[in-house]
C-alpha cells in the first residue's frame, strides 16, 4: 500500500464530506466553516467553488445528478452544482447551538444525517431520515453526529458521536428504513484520536478518520482494528472511496484546529489526503426523493 499524498492542497478550514461521484470521476467535498461546496474534476485537475451563506455540512448526489445537501438552518435539495436552493426540510432545532454535520444516503435512497450540538452539555445531537418529503429521527442521544455508514448488505447501520469517542451498529432494516438494537461498535481511548467521518468498504470493514488521531483506521466487521494509516495533519474528518476502480481512499482533514506551529509539520492541512488500498469502496447510493 502506498503512502498517502495530496491529493488536493485546499487549504480548508474544515475540510469534510468527500463525495466520489462514478459517473464523472469527479470529487466533491466541503469547507463546513467557510461555507464552501468544492468539485474536483480527477480527469482535467480542476478546483471549483461554490459558497453559500451559511455552514454546509454533508450532501449526497441525487439521482438525476443533482444535490440535497445539509446545512445548518435546514435541508435543501439543487439540481446541478451552481442551481438555486429548494428547502427540503427546515430546522426545528435551535440553530444558535445546532447544524447538520454528517450524512449520507442508505442503498434505498434515503438522505440520513446527523445534528452536531456544540455546547455539549445534553445529548441533543439526533440522527434524522429523509424520504419522499418526510422525516424521521431514528437516535437523539450524540453531541457530534458522524461515522454514517452502512455495511454492504444494508443490515447494519454504523453512527459515531465524535467527543464521546464511540461508534455504535444499529440493525437497519433497507426496506422500512427502520434502526434498532443500538449498542457499541467500538470505544477509543481518550487522548489519541476520536472516531469521525467513516465508510464501509465492500468486504464491510469499516475505516474511520480518527480526529486529533493524525491517522485513519480499518475495523473489521467485528470490530477488530485491522490497519492503521498516517495522515499528514493531526485532525482527519472523513474518509471517501473513489478512483478509477474504487480503490483510492480520500481523506478530508481539518486546517482550523491546527496551531501555527503545528503547521509548519503540516502545511497541507485542510487538504484532501489519497492513499491506494487493497480493498474496493462501495460506490455511494445516492438521493431518491
Ligand atoms: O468534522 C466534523 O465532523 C465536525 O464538524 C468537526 O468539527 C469535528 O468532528 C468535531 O469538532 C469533533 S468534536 O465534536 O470536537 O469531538
Amino acid at each position: 500500500m502506498t503512502d498517502m499524498h495530496c491529493a488536493v492542497d485546499a487549504q480548508a478550514k474544515l475540510a469534510e464530506c468527500p463525495r466520489w461521484d462514478e459517473r464523472t470521476q469527479t470529487l466533491y467535498f466541503v469547507d463546513i466553516d467557510a461555507f464552501i461546496l468544492y468539485a474536483y474534476d480527477t480527469k482535467s485537475n480542476a478546483l471549483t467553488k461554490r459558497e453559500f451563506t451559511e455552514e454546509i455540512g454533508c450532501f449526497s448526489l441525487t439521482e438525476d445528478d443533482g444535490f440535497i445537501a445539509a446545512f445548518r438552518s435546514g435541508v435543501y435539495t439543487f439540481t446541478d452544482f451552481t442551481a438555486e436552493l429548494t428547502p427540503y426540510w427546515l430546522a426545528t432545532y435551535d440553530q444558535k447551538t445546532t447544524r447538520f454535520n454528517d450524512g449520507r444516503c442508505d442503498a434505498k435512497g434515503r438522505f440520513l444525517s446527523g445534528t452536531m450540538y456544540s455546547p455539549k452539555d445534553a445529548f441533543n445531537g439526533a440522527l434524522y431520515q429523509f424520504s419522499h418529503g418526510s422525516s424521521t429521527v431514528l437516535d437523539q442521544a450524540a453531541w457530534t453526529s458522524n461515522g454514517l455508514a452502512f455495511s454492504p448488505d444494508s443490515s447494519v447501520m454504523y453512527y459515531s458521536d465524535t467527543p464521546n469517542h464511540v461508534v455504535y451498529q444499529f440493525d437497519y432494516d433497507i426496506n422500512t428504513g427502520q434502526a434498532s438494537n443500538k449498542r457499541v461498535f467500538i470505544e477509543f481511548p481518550r487522548g489519541n484520536g476520536r472516531p469521525d467521518g467513516a465508510a464501509v468498504d465492500c468486504e464491510g470493514n469499516y475505516w474511520s478518520a480518527l480526529y486529533q488521531g493524525q491517522r485513519v483506521v480499518k475495523i473489521s466487521p467485528a470490530g477488530e482494528i485491522l490497519e492503521e494509516h498516517a495522515v499528514p495533519a493531526l485532525y482527519p474528518t472523513m474518509v471517501a472511496f473513489g478512483g478509477p476502480d474504487m480503490s483510492t481512499l480520500f481523506v478530508s482533514t481539518c486546517r482550523a484546529a491546527h496551531s501555527e506551529e503545528e503547521l509548519k509539520t503540516y502545511p497541507q492541512a485542510g487538504g484532501i489526503f489519497a492513499i491506494e488500498t487493497n480493498v474496493k469502496g462501495q460506490i455511494e447510493p445516492r438521493f431518491a426523493g
